[in-house]
């Protein structure tokens, strides 16, 4: 699906949204859901991603088949592993068998796993014969992805000694781990991290919880440019959020602040709005604590002509594409000029942008809803829309509901 946006109307939007649940929270609830039947779930993220999760937790043999979805693959593996008498082979879109894995089927290796690579070694698919797993201390790098972190984390209660886990390196995505530890905490686990070390100990049974999704804030973000690429006045409420949020993302709160956005948080909404014109020529981040919000970063800046210099982006690369070279290559056909280094991403101020330019989306769901918002600044067209379902099925939905003018050609 190819899609033409423009935006006709008086740039001053007031209007509500409602965004389901989080795909990280979800992923999680559903895995620890699996463990302890008796956790119920709300809010759950309508999302491809977590679509993929529900299905897989349901199998027990066979080809399971995890698409695009990074945390099902890893959540799975050791989900798999863990489990006694199941036998399965996991892999996932083209993309995927390229996403490394290996970091984590060493250590549930370590930990008694048999775990088998079907093509190139490191990479999905990989075959897990489900193993009580009979170790309990394990180290691994930190600085690759936090989802193998996560991974072990979750199944860590349902283990006979609980988990150890000694993190090597300098330790990446943080608030995802510190997510997955706040979830272990809302059903009754015990956990334990301090410097570089986690601390699981194992539960039998949890009491009957519900876990309460909060919405996506990485979804959220998009509303954050289209506010700050709007006019003074604009005015998106979004639900259902909280002011102590689980993700890391929240933060575009404090940050869209430089772009005259403030946030008001109510009961379970907050309301975005344009406040001010920014005056700021450029502005620097350090996003190793919230990834996926870089792209939608990059592009506000663009739209608002400001430069920007976006750090600890170092696991951009083997996210749904390799997003630093994507980024790179899709502002500049917007006439921008970026620098990109295997951490980083420099965009120069840019005066007046291309019209009716084909923004290519790399399978990756971020690369299309991060310029979607940059068609009230510039017509463009966005290729292959429809990717937006890994995170965020109704986006285009949503962006026609703000009087963005969509045309499918
Ligand atoms: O644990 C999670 O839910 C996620 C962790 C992050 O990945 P990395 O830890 O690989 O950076 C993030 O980019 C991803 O979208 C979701
Ligand atoms: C990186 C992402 O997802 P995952 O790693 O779970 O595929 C994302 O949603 O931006």
């Amino acid at each position: 699906m190819k899609l033409q946006l423009s935006y006709l109307q008086e740039k001053v939007i007031n209007k509500t949204i409602k965004i389901t649940g989080s795909k990280s929270e979800t992923n999680r609830s559903l895995l620890l859901q699996a463990l302890f039947p008796n956790i119920t779930i709300e809010n759950l993220s309508n999302s491809d991603d977590g679509e993929v999760m529900q299905k897989g937790l349901k199998k027990s043999t066979g080809e399971v088949d995890i698409h695009h979805a990074g945390t099902a693959m890893r959540f799975l593996t050791a989900y798999f592993a863990s489990q006694e008498g199941k036998e399965v082979v996991l892999t996932g879109s083209k993309r995927m068998q390229e996403r490394p894995i290996k970091v984590l089927v060493e250590a549930l290796t370590d930990l008694g796993a048999e775990i088998a690579y079907v093509k190139e070694q490191g990479y999905p698919p990989i075959k897990i014969t489900g193993k009580k797993l009979n170790r309990s201390k394990v180290s691994l790098p930190a600085n690759i992805s936090s989802q193998y972190i996560s991974a072990l984390l979750l199944i860590a209660p349902s283990l006979e000694n609980g988990l150890e886990l000694e993190l090597v390196g300098k330790i990446t995505s943080v608030p995802y781990i510190k997510m997955t530890l706040a979830l272990l905490d809302q059903i009754g686990v015990n956990t334990q991290f301090e410097g570089n070390s986690i601390k699981i100990k194992p539960k039998n049974e949890v009491k009957d919880t519900t876990l309460v999704v909060e919405s996506d804030w990485s979804s959220a973000s998009y509303f954050y440019s289209i506010v700050a690429l709007s006019d003074v006045g604009t005015k998106i409420q979004l639900s259902s959020y909280k002011k102590n949020s689980l993700q890391g993302d929240s933060v575009l709160s404090e940050i869209y602040k430089d772009f005259g956005v403030e946030t008001s948080f109510s009961e379970n909404q907050i309301t975005i709005t344009k406040a001010a014109n920014s005056k700021l020529a450029t502005v620097t981040y350090d996003l190793s604590n919230a990834p996926d919000t870089a792209q939608t970063i990059s592009v506000t800046c663009l739209g608002l002509n400001i430069g920007c210099h976006l750090s600890g982006l170092h696991t951009l690369p083997i996210k749904e594409t390799d997003r630093l070279a994507a980024m790179k290559t899709e502002l500049e056909k917007l006439g921008a000029q970026v620098d990109i280094d295997a951490e980083s991403l420099t965009l120069h101020a840019l005066e007046q942008m291309k019209s009716g330019v084909s923004i290519d989306t790399y399978n990756d769901h971020r690369m299309a809803m991060a310029f979607g918002p940059l068609a009230l600044k510039t017509k463009l067209i966005i290729n292959d829309a429809g990717v937006v379902s890994k995170s965020y099925p109704d986006f285009w939905k949503d962006l026609g509901t703000l009087g963005f003018d969509i045309i499918e050609m």
